[in-house]
């Protein structure tokens, strides 16, 4: 996971919100689909645009309302979402609008499409702020010559000195920035020229060559060759589960995915397959998501007997839904009997199936415990797995 995070705020968390502008339809990048919702290394621009400012307050994100769907089914419950409007200050007042009245003091308005704004960005704008700044913004000094042109013959010059490059997050006070919006005649193509049209002052702080906006194509394969740089374009983690059942009755076992005929039985409320469980738990444990308790109560008599497989598919659907995949998984069965080598590569197998991956992913072997302890008096099996899953975060 990224180390680069938003840092603790220095204005009170509660006070301030975070309003990501995300309605746009992106015609300059062209495509099927809007910038904002493409993957850039595993996950969609506007989900990293969202989650650079995690920790620091609400966040609102304007979207258009035909991506309003997408949005919730993407973005879920954890943000407000507000229909956008028709330009870039007409969709950051409809944010604003919503943030009225809720206590909030401070906004930070950021373009959804600029997933890779710094946590040091984002702590200068709020530490202006805190410094009493109305307005703070970061700005990149030009440093080229700059010309005018027209059909690809330069027709004149422009002075760089005191010129920038403004980018987002743009930080105000909330009664300051609504008020400019309120006395905007015309749309501006940011929200400090608004505020600047008042008569106020916008501190500039520093900007950041990474924090592109992306605009055109080209600019996604840039923001991505960044990240790889930055080290930060995977999130690796690793879980371990861990089951006993006891023998009863029967004449066969469940283990990972397999029946295996056997003089006893295994005894739980589903089909108390404890391979299959403790790799369940692993899946669970490394997304910190609890354990198979927690999502399949034993208390519900629906899964009484319940076939295994449900809850191992479940935890990989659940991986697969938080962006993660498998990398391996490894399961040991711990018992005297039965035997467990003549099965392993049908549950490696079935395993391998359940959970969608190859099989060469998975690893099922077994050992004894020298028929030391409950295992080695053949009361029950115990089982021991782990699981590693990768997001290209
Ligand atoms: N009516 C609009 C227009 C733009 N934006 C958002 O403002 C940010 C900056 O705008 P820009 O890069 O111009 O995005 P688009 O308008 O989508 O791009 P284009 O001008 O190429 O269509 C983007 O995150 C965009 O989604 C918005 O919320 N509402
Ligand atoms: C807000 C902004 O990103 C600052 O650089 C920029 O003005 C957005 O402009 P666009 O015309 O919407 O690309």
């Amino acid at each position: 996971m990224s180390s680069d995070r938003a840092p603790r705020p220095a204005l009170p968390r509660d006070r301030i919100a975070v309003l990501i502008t995300a309605a746009g339809r992106g015609t300059r990048m062209g495509g099927e689909m809007p910038k904002q919702w493409l993957p850039l290394s595993g996950r969609s621009v506007l989900a990293r645009s969202i989650d650079a400012f995690a920790g620091l307050g609400r966040i609102v994100v304007t979207v258009h309302p035909d991506d309003m769907d997408h949005a919730i089914g993407e973005l879920g419950g954890r943000i407000t979402l507000v229909a956008g409007g028709a330009t870039r200050s007409d969709s950051v007042r409809a944010g604003l609008e919503v943030l009225e009245g809720s206590g909030i003091t401070h906004v930070l308005i950021h373009d959804g499409a600029r997933p890779l704004v710094s946590a040091s960005t984002i702590g200068a704008v709020v530490e202006a702020l805190a410094e009493g700044a109305e307005a703070a913004a970061p700005g990149i000094a030009v440093t080229d010559a700059l010309w005018r042109g027209a059909e690809n013959v330069v027709t004149g010059f422009a002075d760089r000195a005191g010129l920038y490059r403004a980018q987002t997050p743009q930080g105000f006070s909330l009664p300051t920035i609504l008020a400019a919006h309120r006395a905007a005649a015309e749309a501006a193509p940011d929200d400090v020229e608004l505020v600047q049209r008042q008569g106020l002052a916008v501190r500039i702080v520093p900007g950041d060559e990474d924090n592109l906006k992306i605009t055109w194509p080209g600019d996604l394969e840039r923001a991505g060759r960044i990240l790889r740089m930055r080290g930060t374009d995977m999130d690796v983690r690793l879980g371990n589960g861990y089951d006993v059942h006891a023998f009863g009755p029967g004449d066969h076992v469940w283990l990972c995915g397999v029946q295996v005929a056997h003089d006893k039985g295994l005894v739980g409320h589903s089909d108390a397959d404890v391979g299959m469980h403790a790799l369940t738990d692993a899946i669970y444990g490394a997304l910190a998501q609890g354990d198979i308790g927690r999502h399949f109560p034993p208390s519900d008599p629906q899964w009484k007997g319940a076939a295994s497989e449900i809850f191992l598919r479940h935890a990989a659907e659940l991986a697969r839904s938080m962006g993660y995949r498998l990398g391996n998984a490894d399961v040991t069965l711990v018992c005297e009997r039965p035997k467990i080598g003549p099965h392993a590569d049908a549950m490696q197998a079935r395993l391998a199936e359940i959970m969608g991956v190859e099989p060469e992913r998975v690893s099922v072997k077994a050992t004894t415990s020298e028929r030391l302890g409950f295992t080695g008096r053949e009361e029950g099996i115990a089982s021991i797995a782990t699981a590693t899953l990768i997001r290209e975060a």
